[in-house]
C-alpha cells in the first residue's frame, strides 16, 4: 500500500554509536563539554538519529542511510540538528504534519537529566514540532554498560494537516 488511509502515523528509529574520546559530544542536538564524542560519518548523534528515523519510518520516506548515505559527501560531519531539520522539511514535503516525537537515550554518560529541557528545546526547534526526551541506563549490562558507546531509539507521530 503506497500511502495509508488514517490521518495519523506513527513510526519508530533506533541508533547506535560507539564512543570516540577525540570528537567532541554532541547529543540531543547539544555540545556536551567534558564528555565522550561518539564517532560517525556525521557528529554521531544517537538521538538526533533515532529521531530522524522514526520520522522517515512514519512517512514512507525510508530511513537515514536510504536519505543521507555515507556516500553523500555533504552529510559529512552533518549536525543532529541539521539532519532533523532537513528530515521534517521531507516529511512535511510528502504531506504530514509532525505531531510529536519522543526519544529516550540509553547509556550511562551524559546524564541527560540536568539538561532535559534544554535538549528537547532545541530538539523541537529543529524539528518544528514538541519533542519530549527521556534516558536510561542499562544497569551496567550490555555495551552501553559497559560504556562503549550509547544507543537512542524514537517514536514519532505524523497526522494529515
Ligand atoms: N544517561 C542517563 C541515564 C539516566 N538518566 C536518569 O537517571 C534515571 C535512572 O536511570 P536508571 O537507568 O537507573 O533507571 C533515569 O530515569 C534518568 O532520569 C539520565 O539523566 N541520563
Ligand atoms: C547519518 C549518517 C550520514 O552522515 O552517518 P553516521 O553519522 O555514521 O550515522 P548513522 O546513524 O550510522 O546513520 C547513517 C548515515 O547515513
Amino acid at each position: 500500500m503506497s500511502s495509508p488511509n488514517t490521518p495519523y502515523v506513527i513510526g519508530h528509529g533506533t541508533d547506535v554509536h560507539r564512543f570516540d574520546t577525540a570528537r567532541p559530544c554532541r547529543l540531543a542536538c547539544l555540545e556536551w563539554p567534558g564528555e565522550a564524542g561518539l564517532a560517525g560519518h556525521s557528529d554521531g548523534d544517537a538521538a538526533a538519529h533515532a529521531a530522524c528515523d522514526a520520522l522517515l519510518s512514519a512517512a514512507g520516506l525510508g530511513d537515514l542511510g536510504s536519505n543521507y548515505g555515507t556516500d553523500r559527501p555533504e552529510w559529512a560531519g552533518a549536525s543532529g540538528a541539521a539532519l532533523l531539520a532537513e528530515t521534517a522539511r521531507r516529511v512535511r514535503d510528502a504531506g504530514w504534519a509532525v505531531g510529536n516525537v519522543s526519544v529516550q537515550v540509553v547509556g550511562n554518560r551524559p546524564r541527560l537529566g540536568a539538561r532535559r529541557a534544554e535538549a528537547e528545546d532545541a530538539m523541537a526547534a529543529a524539528v518544528g514540532a514538541p519533542v519530549r526526551l527521556s534516558a536510561t541506563t542499562t544497569d551496567g549490562l550490555g555495551f552501553t554498560g559497559r560504556g562503549e558507546g550509547l544507543a537512542a531509539t524514537a517514536v514519532a507521530l505524523l497526522y494529515q494537516p
